[in-house]
């Protein structure tokens, strides 16, 4: 049996938690002096847009300008002498409890990657000088480009212990969400006020109270994957977002957002308080409890934490004080590949890193006072974590005296992987993005607020769009456009809003009478997100480097081969024949074309994964089918280009390590001088290989794609100008025609003015006409009786005379009715259609044929001529006509 409840049975006080037994307080973000304000008062005035007690949370209103960023900033070099505000310090505790962060680590590997040392690689070096642009402003040694990714990997034995472990519970969770449909849950606040909704936990369906309902109306019933209640944040967690976090970790992009109007306990949900640690914090407990079971694993997590504020995106954790070439951050990428740079991502290794990172994006956040939420986020946050996990290898093989083989490459692309996959083992990326909406809100009494309200308003319009017109296009099996672009927040979650991620959506309503309004369009919001089709695919990168891999070994034990070949022939040659020698060296031969084969065939990967099946020969980008769209060869050249940034890390890695040998003391023996230097002319010929394999391969065949898209574009861009040039020629005839037919018009009306006056005095003159004139030539709508007569008359003309005159292709133009089709009219039947307008006269003319006296031959001579009009002669022989 369902057990209904309303909200309004648990009361303020009632709202005590269960557990503790005590009230839970509803500490506003920026909380006033606990002192001044008692308990209940102070959840009515943080949390009720519409009570009646006066309002002062006025009094705390703080200004959010860029100067208090600037401040917040500046102290973030170490969070000890960051300025502990009292609304923010609650915050920041909060975040730190939350985490329940442990002294010092405890394993054996440090979980803290030392600061860069100077044996790693040059890049790392100018990086770690240029990590303090400003002075006084230390930037965190975490940052993911000071940072070696083989180095701060976690595992199962060097986690923090402190995050705990995962319970059976969580396993449980697992399986949740994995359906391709958006798991939406309804979370209702705690208030003091009567509930106007009534809902059932067990049924997980919410109904507004009858009693609110408009007079004859059965209010809808709304029916989701979860309705929560109360202020204990773990059943939330645990039902809403737990599954989605394992499955961020299991290889899944996964998006938890909160959404709904302000103060409704979006920033309650995920961030929460000391008591009550919302879905931020919780999630990255598991993250490292799913790590320390996880034995087969390794792991390389980055956080990135930013800011949408009035449509521009803020790197919350490189706010523009703490750097000298801030740049905003952009969306870049094209459809669902979306990139955002620059954006700051610190590479974490325990809670405390978490907790650090937290503190700092926090600090920098957006929060005002607004007349409904003492610290309402006027922006839409997005903390991001990307999980990046290969299996743990044996070790041996790959690693040398510090750790690694080469100097850690460079990632192709922003945001691109770190990790790199070693000795076959691929390399699994996933992104878990757990996002605070901005609350929707009515109209504010401050000016600041009201701009920014009508960014959040837009913004969580444009998202409510992009939602219906995906669920629309999932249940109709339609392909709409959807408007991601409208959008800083859609654009960014573009592709998970297309379906590769699991998605997970918390719809806060405040259960108040006085937000019934908000509340409906909540839940509208929430059942229309339920439509949305998902299909969430893992991304691992398998395929081509398992081959590479491949191909390095080979081309390594060739070489190793080449080499002993190389040492041993002073010796052997002198042993064999002339034609030894010559297959000898035919066979040296062939072991360098087979390594110049091979590294070629690693420069074309990417290609050769497409070319399944036929591995040794290399896909030629001059295999590119030109007649893709522009699109998708841009998508080639990106690939191309991709490609391209490969090879130049290759060379720079074996630069490094030619760089990085040891250099011989002058009194060195003859035999290790010879032996440095056969070493550096096998580096050498190595580079060669590389070099030319990225000419031959890459070199130009990437600027015959460059060309063919330019070439492409070019083409499409002078047809689209042609049509406008067509196009104009033909609005500028349509004017001119236009202007014709309206002196015609005028012309027509004047001569029937005439007309009707001739008649007048004709039948004035008592000559008993009047029966035989067609009566709308002496009434007013004698004009649209002409129009009307002439234009049928020219189609009848049309019909009789031009189409059957015109060739078959002209005559299907005559007949559309569209107006571009009029422009290749040929001139002789422009002539005739313009007669046939100049002299619509003539028609009712022959209208009052019957008029009983003679027509004088002029006018009968003048039928169908242009410039002379029958009743300017009819009138210039009555002229003089006493009247
Ligand atoms: N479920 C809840 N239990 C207890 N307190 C809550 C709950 N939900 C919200 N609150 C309290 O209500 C106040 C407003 O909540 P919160 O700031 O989370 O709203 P919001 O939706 O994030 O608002 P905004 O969009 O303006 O940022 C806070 O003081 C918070 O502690």
């Amino acid at each position: 049996m369902p057990t209904t409840s309303s909200t309004s049975a648990t009361p303020t006080t009632s709202m005590t938690s269960l557990r503790s037994g005590r009230t839970v307080p509803f500490t506003p973000k920026r909380p006033l002096s606990q002192d001044d304000i008692p308990a209940a008062a102070r959840f009515v005035r943080a949390n009720t847009p519409l009570n009646d007690q006066p309002q002062p949370a006025k009094k705390y209103k703080s200004s959010i300008s860029a100067e208090s960023r600037v401040r917040s900033t500046v102290s973030t070099s170490a969070t000890t002498t960051r300025p502990k505000t009292p609304s923010k310090s609650n915050s920041h505790s909060n975040l730190s409890a939350n985490l329940h962060l442990p002294s010092t680590p405890t394993r054996s590997r440090s979980t803290t990657p030392a600061p860069p040392s100077p044996s790693l690689s040059p890049r790392k070096r100018n990086d770690s000088r240029a990590a303090s642009p400003l002075p006084g402003v230390e930037l965190s040694k975490m940052d993911v480009t000071n940072v070696d990714p083989e180095e701060a990997l976690v595992d199962y034995q060097n986690v923090d212990v402190s995050s705990g472990d995962i319970d059976e519970a969580m396993l449980r969770q697992i399986d949740r969400g994995k359906e391709d449909k958006v798991l939406v849950s309804v979370r209702i606040r705690p208030s003091t006020k009567p509930s106007a909704w009534t809902h059932s936990t067990t049924n997980r369906t919410i109904k507004l109270d009858p009693t609110h309902a408009k007079s004859g109306t059965q209010p809808q019933e709304f029916r989701f994957d979860e309705v929560l209640t109360g202020s204990d944040n773990r059943p939330v967690y645990n039902s809403a977002a737990r599954s989605h976090v394992c499955a961020a970790m299991d290889g899944y992009n996964a998006v938890i957002f909160a959404y709904g109007q302000t103060a409704s306990g979006k920033t309650f949900t995920l961030t929460g308080d000391d008591e009550h640690p919302g879905i931020i914090p919780r999630a990255m407990k598991d993250i490292f409890a799913y790590i320390r079971r996880t034995p087969t694993r390794e792991y390389l997590l980055r956080c990135s934490y930013l800011e949408i504020y009035n449509e521009s995106i803020h790197d919350l954790l490189s706010p523009p004080s703490s750097s000298l070439t801030h740049a905003p951050v952009s969306i870049q990428g094209i459809g669902d590949n979306v990139v955002l740079s620059p954006l700051r991502e610190e590479v974490v290794t325990s809670l405390k890193g978490v907790k650090g990172v937290l503190e700092r994006g926090y600090a920098n956040r957006r929060t005002a006072s607004t007349d409904w939420n003492e610290r309402s986020s006027r922006s839409h946050s997005v903390f991001r974590v990307v999980v990046e996990s290969r299996e743990r290898g044996s070790g041996g093989d790959e690693t040398g005296t510090n750790g690694r083989a080469t100097p850690a490459p460079v990632p192709p692309t922003p945001g691109g992987t770190r990790l790199q996959s070693r000795g076959g083992r691929s390399v699994q990326t996933s992104v878990l993005s757990l996002i605070d909406l901005a609350g929707s809100e009515k109209a504010t009494s401050d000016k600041d607020r009201t701009r920014e309200g009508k960014y959040i308003n837009t913004s969580l319009l444009t998202l409510g769009t992009v939602i219906a017109t995906l669920g629309e296009n999932a249940v109709k099996g339609k392909t709409d456009h959807v408007p991601f672009r409208n959008s800083k927040l859609t654009r960014m979650l573009q592709p998970s809003l297309s379906g590769n991620a699991r998605i997970s959506v918390i719809c806060t309503i405040n259960p108040e009478p006085g937000a019934i309004a908000e509340s409906t369009s909540t839940l509208l919001f929430a059942q229309r997100v339920k439509r949305v089709q998902l299909n969430a695919q893992k991304k691992e990168i398998v395929d081509t480097e398992a081959l590479l891999e491949r191909y390095r070994k080979e081309i390594e034990d060739l070489k190793r081969r080449l080499a002993e070949r190389e040492a041993e022939a002073p010796t052997r040659t002198r042993r064999l024949s002339a034609r030894e020698q010559l297959d000898e060296s035919r066979a040296m031969g062939d072991i360098n074309s087979r390594i110049r084969q091979l590294t070629k065939l690693i420069l074309t990967s990417q290609s050769v994964d497409e070319a399944k099946g036929d591995e040794s020969r290399p896909a030629s980008p001059s295999k590119l089918d030109f007649d893709l769209s522009p699109y998708q060869l841009q998508q080639e050249l990106l690939t191309a280009r991709r490609q391209l940034e490969t090879q130049a890390t290759q060379i720079l890695s074996l630069e490094a390590a030619l760089l990085a040998r040891p250099e011989l003391p002058p009194d060195a023996p003859e035999s290790e001088k010879d032996r440095v230097l056969a070493e550096q002319t096998k580096t050498i010929r190595e580079l060669e290989i590389v070099v030319r394999g990225y000419e031959e391969n890459l070199g130009e065949p990437l600027r015959a794609v460059r060309e063919d898209v330019e070439r492409e574009w070019a083409g499409r861009l002078e047809k689209e100008m042609r049509l406008r040039v067509e196009k104009e020629a033909w609005a500028e005839e349509l004017v001119r025609q236009l202007e014709k037919e309206k002196n015609n018009r005028n012309k027509l009306e004047e001569e029937r003015r005439a007309l009707a006056a001739f008649v007048t005095r004709f039948d004035a003159l008592g000559l008993g006409v009047q029966t035989a004139i067609p009566a709308r030539l002496r009434h007013q709508d004698t004009g649209n009786s002409i129009s009307s007569r002439t234009s049928s008359r020219k189609s009848s003309f049309n019909i009789g005379f031009g189409l059957a005159a015109l060739p078959e292709e002209e005559r299907e133009r005559e007949e559309t009715p569209s107006p571009v089709k009029l422009l290749p009219l040929r001139p002789a039947m422009m002539e005739h259609v313009n007669l046939m307008e100049q002299t619509p006269v003539e028609e009712a003319w022959s209208d009052v044929g019957d008029v009983s006296f003679d027509m004088p031959a002029e006018v009968e001579k003048g039928k169908g001529r242009a410039d002379a009009s029958p009743l300017r002669s009819v009138l210039a022989g009555k002229e003089n006509t006493p009247l």
